[in-house]
């Protein structure tokens, strides 16, 4: 009967999910908080949360990874904000989520392929995951959502999770929304909002996995347009305007991609709300204002080491994948906007472009949309 009793804990600590969290930048590290929040309440996971750190040099000589496990701080990209003394960072990325049966994936959509291939294979079998990636890979035979190539690679399920969430602020504990999309399965996508979800953080689920992410994906271009209009000066009706026109292309673009994709999605957190944070508050806003108050003489490349110190746009590498697709599918002349946002960053165009050829390519194009 003892031996009965002593096993008990044994049992109960099998069946508890384990969490890794695969990144550490800037919402990476917030995510890995909001995480360690709650597995510490909830009785259903393990209190430890592994962070997947990509390691790096500080200039005092130390490493990141050990800077974290030491402070309990990513004094790099998450300065100042502590993260639960549950977080423990590690740069070995296949120890990081051998263990685990829930991933979090939450690095710069350009790295993710990469990470997968390390993985595959080594991954416990009964695993999840969830992707809070914005972005998207262009391939010869088309574009490929990032849960879907999670979900390929690694052979398992893929949510995602999108919403008005600008790390810092909810680093800050104010309050905001997110939207984790799913496929079919109700109940998993329950699990993960249990497991993101706080008092000031508050997630709800939509069966439209390709409807979220298209919008995290695609508000990220309309930013960039956002941005050259306040480098240029030229006001709220305009950035209103680019903003609208915006978010009209991301919806026509993800329905003809998938048109599963819903109507509905587009008012969630990770539609509407996201496009206004990010084109009130986001990096990508900010580097391409200061791209167009240089006239476009500085690239990208040197606004992003220069301005966001490690941290990573997507937007500029967005506009060029969406310009991609509209060349290969004939559709450029339906999304002016977006194919203006590539045309600009590569310098091609000027910034005051967005205005000239949004406005005018959509009075035409319209009927098509
Ligand atoms: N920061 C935000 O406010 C925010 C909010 C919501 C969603 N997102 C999305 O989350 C994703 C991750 O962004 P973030 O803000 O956490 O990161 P970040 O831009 O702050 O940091 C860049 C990260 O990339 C890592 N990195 C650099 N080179 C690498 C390599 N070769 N391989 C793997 N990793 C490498 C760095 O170590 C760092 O962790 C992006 O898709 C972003 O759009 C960001
Ligand atoms: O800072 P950005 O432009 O990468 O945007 C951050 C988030 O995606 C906003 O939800």
């Amino acid at each position: 009967m003892s031996s009965v009793f002593s096993m008990a804990p044994f049992f109960e600590s099998e069946n508890k999910s384990r969490v890794a969290v695969i990144g550490s930048g800037n919402w990476g590290s917030v995510a890995a908080k909001l995480i360690a929040s709650n597995t510490l309440k909830l009785p259903s996971f393990h209190d430890e949360v592994r962070m997947w750190v990509f390691e790096e040099t500080l200039p005092s000589g130390k490493k990141l990874s050990a800077v974290i496990n030491q402070t309990n701080e990513n004094v790099k990209y998450l300065p100042g904000i502590k993260l639960g003394k549950n977080v423990v960072a590690d740069p070995d990325l296949e120890h990081a989520v051998t263990d685990s049966n829930m991933l979090v994936f939450v690095t710069p959509h350009q790295f993710m392929e990469g990470i997968c291939k390390r993985i595959q294979g080594k991954i416990r079998k009964d695993a999840q995951a969830i992707s809070l990636v914005k972005g998207m890979e262009v391939k010869r035979d088309g574009p490929s959502m990032i849960s879907t190539i999670i979900s390929q690679k690694l052979g398992i399920s893929c949510c995602v999770l999108m919403g008005a969430n600008i790390a810092n602020e909810i680093a800050q504990e104010n309050f905001s929304e997110a939207t984790v999309g799913y496929r079919e399965n109700k109940e998993i996508a329950e699990k993960w909002v249990h497991l993101f979800n706080t008092p000031f953080f508050s997630v709800s689920s939509v069966q439209d996995v390709e409807g979220v992410e298209l919008c995290g994906t695609l508000k990220n271009v309309v930013a960039i347009a956002a941005g050259f209009v306040d480098g240029l000066e030229m006001g709220n009706n305009t950035k209103a305007a680019i903003m609208r026109i915006g978010l009209r292309e991301m919806k026509a673009f993800s329905k003809l991609l998938f048109s599963s994709v819903k109507d509905n999605t587009f008012f969630e957190s990770c539609g509407v709300a996201d496009l206004i944070t990010t084109c009130l508050g986001g990096r990508n806003r900010k580097c391409a204002e200061a791209f167009a108050k240089h006239g476009g003489k500085r690239s990208f490349d040197e606004l992003e080491a220069e301005m966001l110190q490690g941290q990573k746009l997507q937007g500029v590498l967005t506009a060029k994948e969406v310009h991609e697709v509209l060349c290969h599918r004939g559709w450029l002349e339906s999304f002016p906007l977006f194919a203006t946002v590539h045309e600009i960053c590569i310098r091609r165009l000027p910034p005051a472009a967005i205005v000239k050829y949004s406005e005018h390519t959509h009075q035409h194009s319209r009927a098509s949309l």
